[in-house]
């Protein structure tokens, strides 16, 4: 059991339920891409300080909802807040700043800069590509030292240093995570936002990420991530939030999430009595193969 969820004891395993301590709150957001409804999100609440794990089937509306909710993407309908602060109309970079971060996969761009030169953008928010594409070099201000040596810091927590002039993208799976996480970490952020922590990471290296993870709730902040990788979420999750065709099916802790029926049949589409533990042999390995299929093919 998570050390961490007692101020999640006695919430209801119910969909949209109230938390005690919530630090984003959102209600009837919509996301529509031509007829698809892609979000459909009746009432969400992220408890402050603990993990939450956003799981779904492909497709469900997960990377599109942590889309909305950081500023990246603009809803069709629907209100949300940070620290009690309505973020609608706010773009990502001042959502940033407001302590409220998401990470995101090594772009092409960003491969071909260095792991520190990585960090130093990080601390500048998050404005997108096109930003970290421009001349960056120029926006460097005084603030660089202090930039450096949080940089510095941040890499020998996360076991970096050694590669700090290696080009971010000769890293391998979990040195990459590692530098997502690192260089969320510049902004300082009380909310940080992990896209797949565990997506390409070696099987080695996976139990260190985890406690790189837990380490961000125990010092304090508040940790909301995407996962496909069930062990991960089971380990680490104090709280688990299913989505399923853009809507919040279930929620509750590890435990109650993945014996309930409607969490199974998100997943397989029909009532079933496989546990969801073995979905992860089963369902979702073929998921992930016929992705990869399909990537091959048209890739
Ligand atoms: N920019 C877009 N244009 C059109 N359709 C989109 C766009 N972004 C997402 N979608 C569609 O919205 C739905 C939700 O996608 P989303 O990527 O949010 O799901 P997900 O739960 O993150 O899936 P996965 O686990 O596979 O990453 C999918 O059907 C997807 O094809």
């Amino acid at each position: 059991m998570p050390a961490d969820n007692h101020s999640l004891a006695g919430v209801a395993a119910e969909p949209g339920v109230v938390k005690p301590d919530p630090i984003v709150k959102g209600s009837k957001i919509t996301r529509q891409f031509g007829g698809l409804k892609a979000v459909d999100v009746e009432h969400l609440e992220i408890q402050r300080g603990v993990i939450t794990a956003l799981i779904g089937p492909n497709g469900a509306g997960k990377t599109t909802l942590f889309n909305l909710l950081t500023g990246f993407d603009v809803p069709d309908s629907g209100e949300w807040s940070f620290n009690g602060t309505s973020l609608q109309k706010v773009p990502a970079y001042k959502v940033a700043r407001r302590g409220m971060v998401r990470t995101f996969q090594l772009t092409k761009v960003l491969s071909k800069l260095t792991v520190i030169e990585n960090m130093r953008l990080g601390a500048t928010g998050q404005r997108g590509e096109k930003f970290w594409s421009a001349p960056f070099r120029a926006l460097w201000s005084s603030q660089e030292d202090a930039n450096t040596k949080r940089a510095d810091e941040l890499l020998a927590r996360f076991k970096l240093d050694a590669k700090r002039e290696d080009f971010a993208g000769s890293l391998s799976g979990g040195q990459r995570k590692l530098l997502e996480m690192a260089r969320s970490l510049m902004v300082d952020p009380e909310l940080i936002m992990l896209d797949e922590p565990m997506a390409g990471v070696n099987p080695a290296l996976k139990q260190s990420l985890l406690g790189h993870v837990k380490s961000l709730r125990d010092e304090g902040r508040t940790v909301l991530f995407v996962e496909h990788d069930m062990d991960m979420v089971r380990d680490i999750s104090d709280w688990v939030i299913v989505m399923a065709q853009g809507q919040i099916v279930a929620e509750g802790t590890p435990d109650q999430v993945m014996s309930n029926p409607a969490v199974i049949d998100a997943y397989l589409g029909a009532h079933h009595d496989t546990d969801i533990t073995e979905l992860d042999e089963s369902s979702l390995e073929a998921a992930a193969e016929a992705e990869l299929d399909e990537e091959a093919t048209h890739g």
